[in-house]
């Protein structure tokens, strides 16, 4: 079996730790027999200098024949007040590939509890499940010099899509679901909190409940553990899924799968930015990427065994201390590379 991957490593940090993550993805697909084909192409800043486009077509082109797509970062102060932003590539690969699953388990790794900011978040194993092609990042906008406006819109069929896939998550974990919105204020939170409980009725062994995201923001910081999988609009997971990595001891940790319907291309990320300040350094924190490109084996090729391989090896290094300056240590991208090689 031969699996094709598109590699987008973008800017920054990007192809520090997609490097990493390819170098670990080969390794495990060599010992499990599995050809791995990996193209790699533009987007973001580096598609922009290259093409003036932050996405170019033959980009999107390779990624809708792919199985799967490994994307580092985009952005960067280079191209920030340009009229062309390279985030602009990312929103639009998204809508284009149809991804409004977004999946980002943040979980406190054994050893590395003391690396939280709060003092009761060892343990900590939860699943945010953030939608991803609509609300306010895609709608009407206008920008004017003393005015501007972000339109956020949802339709019921935009909710129940990304809610049905989150109780099925809920369902194969405790059972326990939390909706995140601001129904209090938005029009478009309370048809999300409807939506969702209609969708619940479809899984009575699954507890809904909901919260608003002012209140779940205070949640993550006081008693995460309560908490098993929380599902929330564009933005909302945003920010809290930043917030939850915080949690957890650093952003670098973070993975994540974009989704779309099935049988189509999935795109595997680490939530983190392109890390201006560090990049170029060698320093950035490669776990993030190299446990999306697990996800990609869990979710694009539909190889758990391998996928836990990695989540596995991944544990085993950061347990045995080889932590990147972001976890307080003084390892290099390369040196922890090597011990997650080393304990595959
Ligand atoms: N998916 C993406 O491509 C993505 C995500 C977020 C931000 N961005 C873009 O990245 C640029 C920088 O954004 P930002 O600074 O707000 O967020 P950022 O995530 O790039 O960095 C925030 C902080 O976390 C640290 N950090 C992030 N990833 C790390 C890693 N793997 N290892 C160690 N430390 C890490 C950085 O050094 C920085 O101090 C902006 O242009 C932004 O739009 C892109
Ligand atoms: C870079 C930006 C467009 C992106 C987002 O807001 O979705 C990033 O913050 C993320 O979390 O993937
Ligand atoms: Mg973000």
């Amino acid at each position: 079996m031969t699996l094709n991957l598109v590699v987008l490593p973008g800017d920054g940090i990007g192809p520090e730790v997609t490097k990493a993550a390819e170098d670990v993805l080969s390794a495990v697909c060599k010992g499990a027999g599995l050809e791995l084909k990996m193209s790699h192409h533009l987007i973001g800043g580096i598609a922009i200098d290259e093409t003036g486009n932050p996405l170019p077509e033959e980009t999107l082109a390779a990624c809708a024949d792919a199985q799967g797509v490994l994307l580092g970062a985009v952005g960067g102060p280079k191209w920030d007040g340009g009229s062309v932003r390279p985030e602009q590539g990312l929103l639009r690969i998204r809508e284009a590939l149809g991804l409004f699953t977004n999946i980002r388990p943040v979980r406190v790794f054994e050893g590395l509890e003391h690396l939280s900011p709060i003092k009761n978040a060892a343990g900590l194993d939860i699943v945010i499940v953030r939608e991803l092609t609509g609300g306010i990042y895609f709608g009407e906008r206008q920008e004017g010099d003393e005015v501007a406006s972000d339109l956020c819109t949802y339709s019921a069929e935009e909710v129940r899509r990304v809610v049905a896939p989150a109780f099925e998550i809920a369902k194969a974990r405790n059972g326990k679901l939390t909706s995140v919105d601001k129904a209090n204020v938005l029009a478009s939170s309370r048809l999300w909190r409807r939506t969702a409980e209609a969708v619940a009725k479809d899984y009575p062994e699954v507890t809904l409940s909901h919260a608003l995201v002012d209140a779940m923001a205070m949640h993550l910081v006081t008693h995460p553990n309560d908490f098993d999988v929380l599902v929330t609009e564009n933005m909302f997971g945003d920010i809290l899924s930043d917030e939850a990595a915080a949690v957890s001891g650093s952003i670098g940790l973070a993975a994540s799968a974009s989704l779309g319907a099935p049988g189509t291309p999935g795109l595997y990320e680490p939530i983190h930015g392109s890390a201006p300040d560090i990049a170029g350094q060698g320093v950035a924190n490669p776990s993030g990427a190299i446990l999306s490109a697990a996800m990609f084996l869990r979710f694009g090729a539909a190889r758990e065994d391998l996928a836990s391989q990695i989540e596995a090896a991944v544990e085993s290094a950061l347990k045995a201390g080889v932590l990147t300056r972001d976890l307080g240590g003084d390892a290099n991208t390369e040196e922890i590379t090597s011990a997650i090689l080393e304990r595959l």
